[in-house]
């Protein structure tokens, strides 16, 4: 059996900015898994993945496999599929590991580590929360469009294999850290995302429209609500400090398409439900978050005609 350092599963946006990093730390031979077979054999020509960071481009010479046909097991998988896609990687997850492996989930929204929790035992599993724009061009071509910020930590107990990652991927140049509050930075993160993601997505615009009177204005009605639903869960968040971080993240990433607004400008389902649709499970269907939730699966459903299966 072919041992690896280091896996991704989902070679996207950010699963693309991994694989650079961990590439940059030293790890040569990554195995990056796809869904699609035009996504193993474009990869395949390209010979790896192009990544336009600044104004220079990189080749990162990945291994393409398709999630079906496994190669090996890995000492660490960084999962990077989008949420709804997270049930389908649990039996790979499973091939791939062994008792010694740590599996880091990196999705948006809150539904995807809980589920990985509750399937896989046995293994070393965190969370973490990602401060990057990335957006994919095509197939092999992804632009880093800024930040550099990871923060990741396990529910399950301090482990070191995180601390060993860390070490790899600032190596790489990226900023990653542990954290012991990993849910402190989830719904932080999701604050965030609650924000830029559908607003960017509803209008199709880059992050920076946050940063506009109306964008402002939803931001603010946006993140009360998620204020309570964090209470909920025993979080007490500081609207000035959240709304400053939300502001910052959007001029970080300005240039950036949020992963929500790349998703309807490609005709794919989005991750609403893990982001703003989990806030109004919280806080009432009636809520800004759930009119939100509403308008973004009316956007779906005017462009999904069957062609895609997300169930
Ligand atoms: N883009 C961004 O700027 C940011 C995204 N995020 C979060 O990161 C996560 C990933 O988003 P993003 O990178 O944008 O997503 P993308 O849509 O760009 O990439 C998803 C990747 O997952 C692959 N995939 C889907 N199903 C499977 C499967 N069963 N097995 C293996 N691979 C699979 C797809 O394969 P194929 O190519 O074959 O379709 C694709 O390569 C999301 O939760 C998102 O919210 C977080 C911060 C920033
Ligand atoms: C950080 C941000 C907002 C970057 O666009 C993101 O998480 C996303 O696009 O999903």
């Amino acid at each position: 059996m072919q041992y690896y350092d280091l896996c991704v599963i989902g070679g996207g946006s950010i699963g693309g900015i991994i694989a650079y990093y961990s590439f940059r730390g030293g790890i040569t031979n990554i195995p990056v898994y796809y869904r699609s077979i035009e996504s193993v054999e474009a990869i395949m020509k390209n010979g790896g993945l192009t990544i336009k960071y600044g104004d220079k481009e990189y080749l990162v010479p990945i291994i393409p496999v398709h999630y079906t046909k496994p190669i090996g097991k890995c000492r660490f998988i960084i999962n990077t599929v989008k949420a709804y896609n997270v049930k389908d990687t649990i039996n790979l997850m499973h091939k791939i590991t062994s008792e010694d492996s740590l599996i880091l989930m990196l999705q948006n929204g809150f539904g995807s580590l809980e589920l990985v929790e509750e399937k896989i035992f046995n293994r070393y599993i965190a969370g973490g929360v990602v401060f990057i724009g990335a957006e994919r061009i095509n197939k092999y071509y992804i632009v880093h469009h800024g930040g550099r910020t990871i923060i990741a930590g396990s529910r399950r107990g301090f482990t070191s294999k995180l601390l060993e990652l860390m070490n790899i991927l600032n190596r790489g140049g990226c900023d990653f850290r542990v954290t012991s509050n990993i849910d402190l930075y989830r719904w932080i993160k999701l604050g965030v995302n609650a924000v830029i993601n559908p607003l960017t997505a509803i209008t199709r615009s880059k992050n920076k429209i946050v940063l506009t009177r109306y964008g402002r204005i939803l931001a603010e009605e946006i993140i009360d609500e998620l204020i309570i639903a964090a209470e909920k869960h025993g979080f007490k968040l500081d609207k000035e400090r959240l709304l400053t971080t939300i502001f910052r993240g959007s001029e970080n990433t300005s240039e950036n398409y949020s992963s929500m607004a790349q998703d309807v400008i490609n005709n794919m389902p989005t991750e609403i439900d893990y982001i703003n649709g989990f806030i109004a499970k919280h806080v009432g269907e009636k809520s800004v978050n759930g009119v939100i939730t509403r308008i973004v699966h009316l956007i779906e459903e005017s462009y999904m005609k069957n062609n895609y299966n997300k169930s």
